[in-house]
């Protein structure tokens, strides 16, 4: 389990983290999402204790990083995947992280199998590709078997399979009971893999809960209605507009329309006698929950900032890091 509780982190006067509380539990995995620069990374190096907080303070499985006498066996954390001697071969980079805890030969071929790096672990690390590189930064992180595992960007550079594998280990060591906290800006990654999300924007946290809380409480929630003719639409339009009711026309008959229930659409269109043949409630995506949540949180937006959600969403943004 992680628990932060009022962490602060300033940077030359700069706030990168503000006042954040949160509590990673154990048997899930958690998605830290959040814009680029919104203060993920800095909180998983306060967690590392790589970095001091300025104020407040954050434990891991009960105790402070550093007061762990064993800290690889409680906590294994992919930060930055190229912070390796890059003339080691895979094997003894593992192997010299191994030695430092007593950790034997068996564990670090178990964990080269597990990440899928048999094939290459006694190539020099310089040479890896990103893809590589992950794979062993996660690798060195899961070496001590430890209870919990923080992975920053994880899927970053990876391929489809490479990313299909992540998603699965991460499952798979949340149902071993591990407590799984995982950086992601992508929010389609994350839909796919968390269960519950804690969502961060400017060094606050704007949201944490599960996924379908986020899903319930934040996205637009939409009506897609079809009527029997366009004249059809065009009445019930009328007959619907008022003060925060949206309504897209999609095609000749087909309306989406926000910010009115179903019901009320239903019984605006036996009043105006318009025959719907379809109202289906739609659920908002999570992009559109997160782009929802972050609309005003992103630190750096040049002009256009639906272009960047767009880009966000869309996971075109992944270079950016
Ligand atoms: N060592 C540092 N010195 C000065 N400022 C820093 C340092 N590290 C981070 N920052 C600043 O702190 C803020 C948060 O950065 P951080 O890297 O934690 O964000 P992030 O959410 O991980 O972003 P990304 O998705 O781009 O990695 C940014 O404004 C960043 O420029």
């Amino acid at each position: 389990m992680i628990e932060a509780q009022g962490l602060v982190k300033v940077y030359g006067g700069k706030p990168a983290v503000q006042d954040i509380s949160f509590t990673v539990q154990p048997g899930k995995v958690t998605g830290f999402l959040g814009p680029n620069g919104a203060g993920k990374s800095t909180t998983m190096r306060m967690i590392m204790g790589l970095d001091a907080p300025t104020a407040g303070r954050v434990t891991v499985n009960g105790l402070p990083y550093a007061r762990h006498k064993a800290p690889l066996r409680q906590v294994g954390a992919l930060l930055d995947a190229k912070a390796v001697h890059t003339s080691r071969s895979a094997y003894h980079h593992l192997r010299a992280m191994a030695a430092t805890h007593g950790i034997g030969r068996k564990r670090v071929h178990d964990v080269i199998e597990l990440t899928g790096l048999g094939a290459v672990a006694n190539k020099r690390v310089g040479g890896f590709s990103l893809g590589m590189g992950q794979r062993l930064g996660i690798a060195a992180a899961l070496l001590g078997d430890p209870q919990t595992v923080i992975l920053d960007e994880p899927v970053n550079g990876l391929d489809p399979e490479g990313v299909l594998w992540v998603r699965t280990l991460a499952r798979s060591l949340a149902a071993e009971g591990r407590t799984v906290f995982l950086s992601s800006h992508l929010m389609s990654e994350m839909s796919q893999t968390a269960d519950h999300l804690i969502v961060i924007g400017r060094g606050r946290i704007i949201a944490d809960a599960s996924v379908q809380e986020i899903l319930d409480g934040r996205g637009r929630a939409r009506t897609r209605v079809r009527t029997d003719s366009a004249e059809g639409a065009n009445l019930l339009t009328g007959a619907l507009a008022g003060p925060g009711v949206t309504i897209e026309a999609r095609e000749a008959g087909l309306l989406e329309v926000s910010g009115i229930e179903p019901r009320a659409i239903a019984q605006a269109a036996l009043e105006h006698r318009v025959l719907v043949c379809e109202l289906t409630p739609l659920q908002a995506s999570l992009e559109e929950a997160y782009l929802d949540l972050t609309r005003d949180e992103v630190e750096y937006h040049s002009g256009d900032l639906s272009g960047i959600h767009d880009d966000i969403a869309a996971g075109t943004a992944a270079a950016g890091k």
